[in-house]
């Protein structure tokens, strides 16, 4: 199906937006008409704008508080509209979106609503122009789909039809189901937005937190499947009004809510995608810095051994059971500092996930490689984050670690058995855009979202996972502009015994981080411990939680750069992150930093 984008969805100016919205690669635009009021462009220009961009203007919207009210303010009403018209046959839009009125003039009586959206649509006709009636959810008489249907049934005038719009009947509960008794042709449009399942006002919920399908909470995807039913062959286009996409940069914007409409189409079945590849475990994490020493220090006091060099650039490879950490001094480390920049995901086909990567707009990364090096299958996650579709040992496919030499090395410990998970701090604007981007590219399942206090700010968290766990990521975003020390990415290494890798790393000259001793008294005060086992984790740092299924204990070295490292150890299938001990984590980071710079 065609797709399109309403101008109030994204940020900047509208000669901004529209380029935006091409270069994603959207069929078609609504006009907001603020977005029109603001700009130096004549509507001729931006009609022109716009074919330059291949983009057809499919809606021009909206008009308010026109039905339903006293002859003489429906005089003006009139007025009105066929100067707007105007407007439209300059901008070569011929649809307008008319919404129900909020007025207090507006009087409850669906027999003269319908009279005179059936003189508007008259006058409208006269411009080749259909009018298209949306119930708002906030309405005065009128505030649902069916009695805004009902309205237009009414009407019965070939210029007026209705306006769906996912938001206003998902927010307010109605069944959608109802919509395959409304005649295709009588729904002029369509217009997509979810929001994550909020109790509060639906006008300010519908201002300020709509966000693009598969990212909050409403079965979208459901609802358009009754609209195709009902033989709807329009436009599917985005109508977001969201706080931090306006702030955001069009461009990235535009990108992932086109993404959103393309995962949508897959699900309701009118367009086919490369099918998902879920990865199966993490074949390794890749750190730049532009100094080896402290990364390496710290590996090695948690029983990491170097194994391997890469054979033609300068990157180390790490290992210890299946925990395979690369370090990497190569240019970008000296451009960026200490960082976590590439995951390799243990991929059952990465030909296949980076086709379907590729179909769903992620950038795919140019191979930099020598020409004896496997060819490695990379995209690029929202943050930037590279990831590499892997298979590690499997001889009918490219393995990466053939690019690697083995070194000399001792035999490493062995109490760390793979990478438990990987947290990664958000860039405050693609929150939202990385979620979806995790599920809809990798085919990850998302869960809940927490808030997590932190002493200067809030913390918001969703973890991603695949079906058997093998791979976890926790993405996580601050609202304050991100603290790179406190809030930068970890890497859990999952253990069966917490204590006694705590102790080797700090015998071995590592430096964990400490928690407060209230936070101890606390826990002797919810849970029962052995003799002595509060003792140990108090001079650990040690952390404790538990859920329906297990007990997690988990630790945290001190951060280098913008990394540092987390200790875990799961019992009895333990499926959270200790977000329970979170804020007394972050607590303890910004004690630590303000002590040591570190
Ligand atoms: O919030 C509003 O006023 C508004 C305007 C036009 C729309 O299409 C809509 O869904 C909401
Ligand atoms: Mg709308």
């Amino acid at each position: 199906m065609r797709t399109s984008i309403a101008t109030v969805s994204l940020g900047g100016s509208l000669t901004e937006k529209l380029a935006a919205a091409s270069r994603a690669g959207f069929d078609g635009v609504e006009i907001f008409e603020n977005d029109l009021l603001a700009s130096p462009l004549t509507p001729e220009e931006i009609r022109g704008r716009c074919a330059d961009l291949g983009l057809t203007i499919d809606l021009y919207q909206p008009m308010r508080d026109v039905e339903a009210v006293p002859v003489d303010e429906f005089g003006r009403n009139l007025r009105r509209a066929r100067h707007k018209f105007e407007v439209m046959r300059r901008l070569g839009a011929d649809t307008v979106l008319v919404c129900s009125s909020v007025s207090p003039l507006a009087v409850d009586d669906d027999a003269l609503a319908a009279e005179q959206l059936s003189q508007l649509a008259d006058l409208a006709q006269e411009f080749g122009i259909r009018v298209a009636y949306e119930a708002l959810a906030w309405g005065r008489h009128v505030s649902t789909y069916d009695h805004a249907w009902q309205v237009v049934e009414a009407a019965g005038h070939p210029a007026l039809g209705t306006c769906l719009d996912s938001f206003h009947i998902l927010s307010r509960g109605s069944d959608p189901k109802g919509i395959e008794d409304i005649p295709g042709e009588k729904i002029f449009f369509l217009q997509l937005a979810d929001a994550p399942l909020l109790a509060m006002d639906v006008l300010q919920w519908s201002r300020h937190y709509r966000c693009f399908p598969g990212q909050g909470g409403f079965d979208v995807a459901g609802l358009v499947r009754h609209v195709v039913r009902a033989g709807y062959t329009g436009p599917l286009s985005l109508e977001v009004f969201n706080d931090v996409f306006r702030q955001a940069e069009a461009g990235p914007t535009a990108v992932d809510a086109l993404r959103s409409l393309l995962v949508l189409q897959e699900a309701v079945g009118v367009a086919e995608l490369p099918a998902p590849v879920v990865p199966t475990g993490v074949a390794f994490a890749e750190l730049v810095t532009p100094d080896a020493e402290p990364v390496s220090a710290v590996l090695g006091a948690l029983g990491f051994v170097r194994a391997a060099r890469h054979r033609s650039k300068p990157v180390d490879l790490w290992q210890q059971g299946d925990a395979r950490v690369l370090v990497n001094t190569g240019p970008a480390a000296r451009r960026d500092g200490t960082g976590l920049a590439a995951i390799g995901l243990e991929s059952p086909d990465p030909e296949g996930a980076a086709r379907r990567a590729e179909a769903l707009l992620a950038p795919v990364l140019p191979r930099r490689r020598a020409r004896e090096d496997a060819p490695l299958e990379a995209v690029a996650a929202p943050d930037g984050t590279e990831l590499f579709f892997c298979a590690t040992g499997r001889p009918e496919l490219p393995d990466w670690r053939a690019d690697f030499e083995d070194v000399q090395h001792t035999p490493a410990a062995s109490d760390i058995r793979r990478i438990d998970h990987l947290a990664l701090t958000q860039p405050w604007h693609h929150f939202d855009e990385a979620a979806l981007f995790h599920q809809g590219v990798l085919g990850l399942d998302a869960q809940e979202s927490v808030d997590v206090a932190d002493p200067y700010g809030l913390l918001r968290s969703r973890a991603v996972t695949g079906a058997d766990g093998g791979v976890r990521i926790a993405l996580s975003v601050g609202a304050a502009p991100a603290d790179d020390t406190v809030h930068a990415q970890h890497i859990a290494l999952d253990t069966r015994d917490v204590v006694a890798v705590a102790r080797r790393f700090r015998a071995a000259g590592g430096l964990l981080l400490e928690m407060p001793a209230n936070y101890y008294d606390d826990l002797a005060a919810r849970f029962e411990f052995a003799d002595g086992e509060l003792a140990t984790y108090k001079e650990l740092g040690i952390l404790y939680d538990r859920d329906a299924y297990g007990e997690f204990r988990h630790c945290y070295t001190r951060t280098v750069g913008r990394v540092f490292f987390e200790l875990v150890q799961r019992d009895g299938g333990y499926r959270g992150y200790g977000a329970a001990n979170a804020p007394v984590r972050l607590a303890a980071q910004h004690a630590a930093r303000r002590l040591t710079g570190g």
